[in-house]
């Protein structure tokens, strides 16, 4: 059986359809006891995501971005963010998207990337599911300056840091990026000894 056969859609508004899309939709759904329940879920849907984290196994470091995020700022937070370099997906394949994402967000071009797993980052609300990937580099890789596109606003500092400093960052909260948590935490286990 699927969840499929437990949703009943019933009916579907569009509250925003602008740059992303919030839509309501009112549904019947069938509970573990088999009682039919009607819920309403508001859902915005900004595509899927792609992120990586590009580290040098032999010089022991990660490249990060620094940017300014709004939806961090009204939040309360109050500096740049540090995250793995991320993109949507536009409709490319997660691959695709993430080599052209890392060139022009780092400079760097990638070699080899690997898919490590992949996440909803807000399943209660937000469509967005996340690839995940990894990366070597190496300091010759980097072919131009990176820093995103102006004309989209986007204004994105490259850093290279070590991974003993990226998680000490972790663990103070200098980085407070889910994404960026997942990948180093997985660089801790797997890609540094
Ligand atoms: N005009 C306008 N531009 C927007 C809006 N929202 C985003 N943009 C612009 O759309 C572009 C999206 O850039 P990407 O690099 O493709 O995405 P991202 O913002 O870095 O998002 C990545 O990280 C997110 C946070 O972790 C992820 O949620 C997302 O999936 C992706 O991985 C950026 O230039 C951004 O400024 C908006 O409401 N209006
Ligand atoms: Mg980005």
């Amino acid at each position: 059986m699927s969840i499929a056969d437990r949703v009943r859609v019933k009916d579907v508004k569009v509250l925003s359809d602008d740059w992303y899309l919030l839509k309501k939709t009112v549904f019947e759904y069938r509970r573990n006891d088999g009682e039919w329940q009607v819920q309403s879920r508001e859902t915005y849907d900004r595509g899927n995501g792609a992120t990586i984290l590009l580290y040098d196994p032999t010089r022991r470091t990660v490249v990060l971005v620094k940017q300014f995020r709004y939806p961090a700022f009204v939040s309360g937070y109050d500096d740049f963010l540090i995250e793995t370099p991320a993109g949507l997906l536009d409709n490319a394949s997660p691959e695709e998207r993430i080599r052209a994402e890392t060139e022009e967000e780092t400079g760097f071009r990638v070699r080899d990337v690997r898919r490590v797993f992949e996440a909803f980052m807000s399943p209660g609300a937000v469509t967005e599911r996340i690839y995940f990937f990894v990366g070597r580099y190496e300091p010759s890789d980097r072919i131009s300056d990176g820093g995103g596109h102006e004309g989209e606003g986007e204004d994105i500092e490259v850093l290279e840091v070590g991974i003993d400093e990226a998680l000490a960052m972790v663990a103070d909260g200098r980085i407070c990026d889910a994404k960026t948590i997942m990948l180093l935490q997985y660089a801790a286990l797997h890609l540094f000894r």
